[in-house]
């Protein structure tokens, strides 16, 4: 069973357009679990264009499913994750003026770096997931941090999609397959939208969870929350 985890980061750009708090992050949040979400995703950034890190401490309280909390591993990111301690914690080597995550670690060149971060949250009691390309070779140097999960960046897939499904997907399926011959968790995120998650899914059999926030959340201007939520879910049955 593949989870869907639904990334408000989106709710909370539009609440911050005007300062207020509509629409209200946290009632989005419970509002996206009682319409089927299985995780909750954020990824506070350093500008807090989006989610704020109050909000991260808000939603710990709140989320009955699973907090997942992405980000560089700062020193301000680790204190506010030592602090609200969420169900999963995903690092993403992203730069602090990134528009949107942009690659995976390399995790060769940071292994060591990654192994004392990966150790700490661990005995927080989080799952760590590592934001990863679909790359055999930091497949395989993501064991060396301990991490208990990778998380395939898949904006490469949904790219080329459009164009050769197969040839988008073939790297993925080789990187998954490796992974969980190597004992580790298989997630994926970045741009999966309606079009391309059930071929991803129908390949990857052992995807563990999707995060989904900027397609899902730009389907439910048109089609509903609740509807768009119970779309994303039968994707991944
Ligand atoms: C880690 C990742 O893949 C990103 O998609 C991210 O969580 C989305 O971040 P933004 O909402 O800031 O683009
Ligand atoms: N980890 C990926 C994520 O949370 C959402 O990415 P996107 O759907 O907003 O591209």
């Amino acid at each position: 069973m593949t989870k869907l985890s639904v990334n408000i980061n989106k709710i909370a750009t539009l609440r911050n357009a005007r300062g207020h708090n509509r629409p209200d992050v946290l009632q989005a949040a419970r509002d996206c679990e009682r319409f089927g979400a299985e995780g909750i995703t954020v990824h506070p950034r350093p500008d807090e264009r989006h989610i704020r890190y109050q909000d991260v401490r808000d939603l710990k309280g709140i989320v009955t499913t699973e907090l997942n909390v992405e980000g560089n591993p700062t020193p301000d990111f680790l204190e506010l994750v030592r602090e609200v301690r969420p169900e999963q914690v995903t690092l993403v080597p992203d730069a602090p003026d990134a528009i949107t995550s942009n690659a995976g670690w390399d995790t060769l060149c940071h292994q060591e770096y990654l192994r004392g971060i990966v150790q700490e949250l661990k005995a927080l009691g989080c799952r760590v997931s590592i934001f990863l390309d679909p790359d055999l070779e930091m497949v395989k140097a993501a064991v060396g941090t301990g991490t208990d999960r990778i998380e395939l960046y898949t904006e490469a897939y949904a790219t080329q999609y459009r164009h050769n499904r197969e040839a988008a997907v073939a790297p993925y399926r080789a990187a998954a397959a490796l992974a969980q011959q190597l004992g580790l968790g298989v997630n994926a995120g970045h741009d999966l939208d309606l079009d391309n998650l059930a071929f991803l899914k129908q390949q990857l059999p052992a995807l563990q969870e999707v995060s989904i926030g900027h397609a899902l959340i730009c389907d439910a201007l048109y089609l509903g929350l609740e509807n768009t939520i119970q779309l994303y879910r039968r994707q991944l049955l």
